[in-house]
């Protein structure tokens, strides 16, 4: 798309004989919107109108080459300046692609090969840069929070909440929830909200690499520093210099790495396997996990004082069954989604499809979700989704949470909360649900308040 737009191109050539010949060859492109200038004053002038490329001269009558190429840089660095020298002076050369010149061309009789070949390269270039801009754009309208995360239940927006105060700094954020919730979703509308964001976003989940290649895959190694490492290898840590690192499932990673781990977090750079030389890292550290690792530290599987260097801001994530109507929502969002991929017509749930999507408990969460909606829009007759369509994957109802061990109490206070985040706190309609006096609840809300419940 971007190399179907015509380039412009400035030649700068005090040389009459050779600015025919300039003329010549690049007017057979009708690519190429040339401006042709004699004097580096003249260049300098025009460089608002943002020409692509500009051919320079090095020897030009009123300045010398270097510094119209300083000036060119100053004004714009993304423009190529490919020098043209009568002499081939490689001492010039290498201080001139050095000051920031794309290309040095000699005259003699394979100039027009070369500078076809060089304007060629310049040009591909440049449309890679613009296409990266695009992309780069294209993906942080992707995780603009509101558009990428679906919800408004009063957890998600506490969610929310935390992002926005996340993105402000570099401060190191732990992400808990489920599987399924959204933690690595979480985890790239951080990152692509934040200052990093036209730098990488590199997610490692440790739980998917086999244990003896881990330390490897986020350190590197150097050529030969074990058997097998036939090539150098650039770690996780280096390739995500600038941007922010995302370590998933950090509950699975053992003792021994935790330790190294917790060194590069504290010095802030890491060394290859075999290798000596030592290098700086600036990375924002992401991390997540399904576990309690609070639980973990007390069990003796995670070293407290990594727990407490990763911990940063941790955000919490709530699973499904516990954001009310954001299921809902979150399922139309997957439908208009599919219909727009398989290019059909939008489609509606149907009251009593609702209120079965709302009385399933969704242990495997959003993405279990996504799946179950999908399939349902496929097996749909037409663009209502009816209560048939719709099957889960788990028997389980309800019950899941049964299979927790609690005190009575307990279970009935859980049963409480699930219901005030199902009706976003409406304690009226709770108790009605509930069948419950409003004086009870609000005795219960009082004792859970207590409780921290
Ligand atoms: N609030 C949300 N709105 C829309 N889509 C969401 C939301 N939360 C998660 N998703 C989508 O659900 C899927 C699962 O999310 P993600 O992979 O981030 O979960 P996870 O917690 O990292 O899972 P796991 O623990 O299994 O690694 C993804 O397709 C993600 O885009």
């Amino acid at each position: 798309m971007y190399e179907k737009d015509p380039v412009k191109i400035f030649v700068v050539e005090d040389d009459p004989a050779y600015t025919k010949f300039l003329k010549y060859v690049l007017g057979l492109n009708p690519d190429y919107e040339v401006e042709y200038y004699t004097t580096g004053k003249d260049c300098l002038a025009n460089l608002y109108k943002n020409p692509a490329i500009i051919t320079l001269d090095y020897s030009l009558p009123d300045m010398p080459g270097e510094k119209v190429l300083g000036q060119i840089r100053g004004h714009d660095p993304n423009i190529n300046v490919i020098i043209v020298s009568a002499q081939e002076k490689i001492h010039t050369a290498v201080e001139l692609l050095k000051s920031g010149a794309y290309d040095y061309i000699s005259k003699d009789h394979e100039t027009k090969e070369r500078l076809l070949n060089s304007i060629n390269n310049a040009r591909n270039k440049t449309s890679l840069i613009k296409e990266i801009d695009h992309l780069k754009k294209e993906i942080s309208e992707k995780y603009e929070f509101e558009k990428s995360i679906v919800g408004t239940s009063p957890a998600i927006r506490r969610t929310f909440a935390l992002l926005e105060k996340a993105v402000q700094t570099n401060i190191s954020v732990s992400i808990s929830g489920e599987t399924g919730t959204g933690k690595e979703l979480v985890a790239k509308a951080i990152h692509y909200n934040s200052k990093r964001k036209s730098k990488p976003f590199v997610a490692v989940n440790i739980a998917a690499i086999p244990r003896e290649l881990i330390e490897s895959e986020l350190f590197g190694h150097e050529k030969g520093a074990f058997t097998g490492a036939v090539t150098r290898r650039i770690g996780k840590f280096e390739e995500a210099e600038g941007g922010s690192i995302f370590l998933d499932e950090i509950g699975e990673m053992d003792l021994n790495l935790q330790a190294k781990l917790l060194r590069v977090l504290q010095e802030r750079e890491v060394t290859r396997i075999g290798g000596n030389q030592v290098i700086k890292l600036d990375v924002r550290i992401i991390a997540a996990t399904h576990k309690d690792l609070a639980e973990e530290v007390k069990g003796g599987r995670f070293r407290e004082d990594l727990y407490y260097r990763l911990l940063g801001l941790p955000i919490v994530l709530p699973p499904l069954r516990e954001r009310g109507n954001d299921v809902l929502l979150v399922a139309k969002h997957f439908l208009d989604q599919f219909a727009t991929e398989n290019q059909m017509r939008k489609f509606k749930i149907t009251p009593e499809a609702q209120e079965k999507l709302m009385q399933y408990p969704f242990p495997g969460n959003i993405r279990e979700l996504k799946s179950i909606i999908e399939l349902s829009a496929v097996m749909a007759e037409d663009q209502e989704i009816r209560p048939q369509d719709i099957s889960f994957n788990s028997t389980a109802r309800m019950e899941s949470f049964l299979y927790q061990e609690m005190t009575m109490q307990e279970f009935m206070y859980r049963i409480i909360r699930h219901f005030l985040n199902k009706y976003d706190n409406n304690v009226l309609e709770v108790a009605k649900k509930l069948d419950i006096g409003k004086s009870s609840l609000y005795r219960y809300l009082k004792e859970m308040e207590e409780a921290g419940i």
